[in-house]
Order: C-alpha cells, then structure tokens, then sequence
C-alpha cells in the first residue's frame, strides 16, 4: 500500500504501563496505535513503560494496525533512553513531543540512526515556539525520517492560557497552517485529541472540523471514539462515487487533451482527478482493511 493511500483515520493513544489496554489494541478497530511513555506515564513508571513498549512492539500481533512509540523528550531524564530502546524496537514509527525547530527534527532524527529503515519519525505540534517554525520543521523531512505531524492541542492550550472552546476557535490559525505546511511538504498530519470521553456528539462535530480543515485522521484517547473517528475520516459513498465519475470521465476518449469537464453537473479539472485518484486509493485500502 502507498504510504499517501495508507489510511491514518484514527490513532489510538495509550498508557505502554497499561497492559490490559495495549492487548486490547491488537482487536480494536484503530488504524495507528500509539503506546505512549510520556503525559499519559506516571514519572515513577517510566521504566516500566518503556519495557512494556519495546515488549509489545517486538510480540506483534497487531495485524494491520501502525505501531508508534511516543517518548519523552531529549529534555527529560528518559528521552535519550526511550528513543534508543524504540531504534532498537524498530516500530513503524516514533512520535517525540514538543518539537520546536528544525534543530530539534535533527537531534531526534540522529537519536533514531540504529533504527531500520521502516522506522518513520513523527513529531507533535503542540508548543509556541513551533507555531512560528512551521515550515522549517515541516521541510526538515527532505533529510530526516520525518513524515507525520500530530496535533498535540492540550500542550498548545496550557502554553497560550486558551480555552478549549466547542468550535476550537483559538487553535484555528495553527491548525489551519500546520495543515498547509504538512502538505506543503508530503506529511501526513493528525488532529488532536477530544478530551471528553463521553461527549460523542462533540467528539462527532470536531472530526468533522478536522475532515474540513484536511487533516489524515485523529488522535483519540479512549476505544469508544474509535467508531466516530473511522465513521467521519473515511470517504463517504458520495464522495467515492463523484471520484469514480470524475476519474471516468477524464479516461473518456471524447475528452482526451481537456482541461476542464462538466462531471454530474459540477466543474471538474485535473487538479480534481488527482483529489479523486487519491481518494479511491484511500477507500479501496480501507475496503481491503474491513474485508
Ligand atoms: C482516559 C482514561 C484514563 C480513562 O480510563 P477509564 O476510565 O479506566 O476507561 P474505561 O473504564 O472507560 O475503559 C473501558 C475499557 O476500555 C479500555 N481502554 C480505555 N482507554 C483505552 C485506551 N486509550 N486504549 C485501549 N484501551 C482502553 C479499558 O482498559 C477498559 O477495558 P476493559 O476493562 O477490558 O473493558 C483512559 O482511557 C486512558 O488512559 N486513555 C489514554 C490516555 C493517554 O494515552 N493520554 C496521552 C495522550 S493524549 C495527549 O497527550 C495529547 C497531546 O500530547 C496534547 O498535548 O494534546
Ligand atoms: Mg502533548
């Protein structure tokens, strides 16, 4: 599966100190799961969780699902170990939090150089400093591992004093050019978390916010949010039924060498039959995931 095609909708975080929870990964309907040492782990089991995390990484047993290890920080007393045990793991990628320049992609990225190849870096956006270096971390991926963003609101929220407001308006303007700074560079980006577990109808409209504003998928906290989340990032039948049109379309004989159609009422133009080619290829990987 091409990585642009692979689908990220959901990414489950967990405790890696929690064991109940990293087995009940391996049957959960998550594309990513994440087993995290760093906000979700109590200081006095760091140890422990980054253990059970190179322990779970080497068992398997995820089938499908994407495995990172999300470390704590090269600042902390246990970064410069949590990212030397996950090299040696080698899941499919690791997430290191608070990355705030591209000085910091590139101590992160060496820290992982025993890693294999398959090992991709991810790093959250969740701090000041990185809202006004966006793009130079975002081209740090050019001559690092990275290839993923995630969104960490909680952190961004703490740092600016703001309000995690229903409409999420004081994280507009950060969402919105991390967004265009990920693509910028190929990267794909997941939202943050919803942090009220039971609130699902909230949960719902952020999802679609976050379809809206054209990230990959999410980032959960909880199982429950994992139907909602797979629900609102995966194509509709609407819209795989316009790409299948539009895809035809320009396939026609009658239109070769034309720039722009009329597809089912709607203007459609070359820059829409690579949207559609990327969104067939999404839901036949997520089709060929279910079946
Ligand atoms: C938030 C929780 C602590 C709530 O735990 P609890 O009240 O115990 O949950 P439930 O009783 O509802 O659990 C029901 C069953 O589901 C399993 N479960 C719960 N959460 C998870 C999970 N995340 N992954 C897998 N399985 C989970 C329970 O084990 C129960 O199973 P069973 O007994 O068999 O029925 C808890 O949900 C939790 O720890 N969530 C993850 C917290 C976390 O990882 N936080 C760090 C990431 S968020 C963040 O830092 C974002 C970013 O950095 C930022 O700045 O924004
Ligand atoms: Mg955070």
């Amino acid at each position: 599966m091409s990585d642009i095609a692979r689908p990220r909708r959901s990414a489950l975080y967990m405790p890696a100190s929690n064991a109940k929870a990293v087995e009940k990964a391996r049957t959960l309907d998550a594309d990513v799961i994440i087993l995290d040492l760093e906000d979700a782990v109590a200081p006095e089991m760091k140890v422990a969780a980054r253990e059970a995390a190179v322990a779970a990484v080497k068992a398997g047993g995820f089938g499908p699902r994407e495995i990172v290890i999300r470390t704590n920080g090269l600042d902390t007393p246990w970064g410069a170990d949590d990212l030397a045990a996950a090299a040696e793991a080698g899941p499919d990628a690791v997430l290191v939090p608070k990355v705030n320049d591209a000085a910091d992609v590139r101590a992160y990225d060496a820290a992982l150089a025993a890693a294999p190849a398959h090992t991709r870096l991810w790093t959250m956006i969740e701090t000041g400093k990185a809202a006004f270096h966006l793009w130079e971390i975002a081209a740090a991926s050019s001559s690092s591992r990275l290839s993923a963003w995630v969104m960490g609101v909680n952190d961004f929220a703490k740092e600016m004093r703001a309000r995690q407001t229903p409409d999420r308006a004081p994280f507009l303007p950060l969402l919105t050019l991390s967004v265009a700074a990920a693509r910028a560079h190929g990267l794909t980006i997941l939202d943050g978390v919803h942090n009220d577990i039971e609130d699902l109808a909230g949960l719902e409209a952020v999802c679609l916010q976050g379809v809206d504003f054209g990230f990959d998928g999410k980032t959960l906290i909880h199982p429950k949010h994992l139907e909602i989340c797979n629900r609102v990032f995966s194509p509709s039948p609407d819209e795989i039924a316009w790409s299948e049109a539009v895809i035809a379309a320009f396939k026609a004989p009658e239109n070769a060498g034309k720039g722009a159609l009329r597809v089912d009422g709607k203007m459609a133009e070359r820059l829409h039959l690579a949207q559609a080619e990327r969104l067939v290829q999404v839901a036949a990987s997520i089709a060929a995931k279910v079946g």
